[in-house]
């Protein structure tokens, strides 16, 4: 039986356990379970906190888990990504108060207090900065108004958090995080793994694109075809006017509006847009 590891709560639950649903497994039913076994497609899945999943995963004791690359990251777990999920973006940054602007450079000889130790220490010690880090369990930007830190490395999302705390972000990205598949790195994914990685792969492909059918004059299809490629080659099927052809292609979700306007420039009619549940390529 293949065995899952799925955030319990937290910014990836909600979004983990809908892709999981769109792939075809069952849901859990009460947000306090830790375990659901999904018997007719052979897979337990483990409700986590998000820290510990590429723990988990990297111990070898459960097959893959979900959860954010920042966090994969900090385990310093032996774990690989096999797949980003496209939801859950932010960015891990340090982060001073807004007033008196810093530098990275700045930090040498600070506090600064933040739940990434591991990802802070490696970015110190890449730069030759020595600074102290304060290691806090979250809420982290309250820190310095607190006065345990002088600044903070956190998660930023909206930003909203940050600005509501009187703190700007300074410094390189540490880490560009979006929800991620993992499994362990001493051993390859089985079947059954690779068979759920391509279900979820297939979920996560159609949420980003989108299905576009429209009818075009025949005289036009070069330039209609040039603005909708589709991923192989469009469909184009005859229409029972034989000047018109009616046209199918998959079209990148964001900016999809503006290939429609294309097409009704172009003089496409009936331009319709569907979401694409899942797919398999
Ligand atoms: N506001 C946000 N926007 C986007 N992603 C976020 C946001 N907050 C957290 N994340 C991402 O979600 C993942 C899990 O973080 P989350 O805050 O849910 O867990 P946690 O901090 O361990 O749990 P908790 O906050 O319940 O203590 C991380 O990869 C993080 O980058
Ligand atoms: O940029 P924003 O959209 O405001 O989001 C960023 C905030 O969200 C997360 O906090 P969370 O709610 O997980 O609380 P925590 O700090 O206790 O982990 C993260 O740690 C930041 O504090
Ligand atoms: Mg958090």
């Amino acid at each position: 039986m293949l065995r899952v590891a799925v955030p319990n709560k937290g910014a990836l639950s909600e979004a983990a356990a809908a892709i999981l649903a769109e792939a075809g497994y069952r849901r859990r039913t009460d947000a306090k379970d830790l375990t659901v076994l999904d018997s007719s497609n052979d897979v337990e899945f483990f409700f986590l906190r998000p820290k510990d999943i590429a723990i988990y995963v990297g111990s070898g004791e459960l097959d893959l888990g979900i959860t954010g690359r920042d966090l994969a990251w900090e385990s310093q777990a032996p774990v690989v990504e096999r797949l980003a999920l496209g939801f859950g973006a932010s960015t891990f940054r340090y982060a001073g108060p807004a007033e008196t602007p810093m530098t990275v450079d700045d930090l040498a000889g600070k506090r600064i207090a933040t739940s990434f130790g591991n990802i802070v220490a490696a970015d110190l010690a890449k730069r030759g900065i020595s600074a102290e880090i304060i290691r806090l369990d979250g809420a982290v930007e309250i820190s310095i108004a607190l006065g345990v830190a002088d600044a903070v490395a956190d998660v930023v999302g909206s930003g909203r958090t940050l600005r509501q705390h009187g703190l700007a972000a300074f410094g390189e990205v540490m880490c560009e995080s979006e929800a991620i598949l993992i499994h362990g790195a001493d051993k390859e994914p089985s079947a059954a793994a690779n068979g759920l990685i391509a279900r979820v792969q297939g979920v996560v492909v159609a949420q980003q694109y989108v299905m576009m059918d429209y009818d075009c004059r025949k005289d036009l299809l070069d330039d209609a075809v040039a603005i909708t490629p589709g991923l192989e080659s469009p469909t184009i099927a005859p229409m029972a006017d034989e000047n018109w052809v009616a046209v199918r292609a998959m079209v990148p979700r964001s900016g999809h509006q503006a290939v429609m306007d294309e097409l009704s420039a172009l003089g496409a009619k009936a331009i319709l847009v569907t979401d694409i549940r899942s797919c398999r390529f």
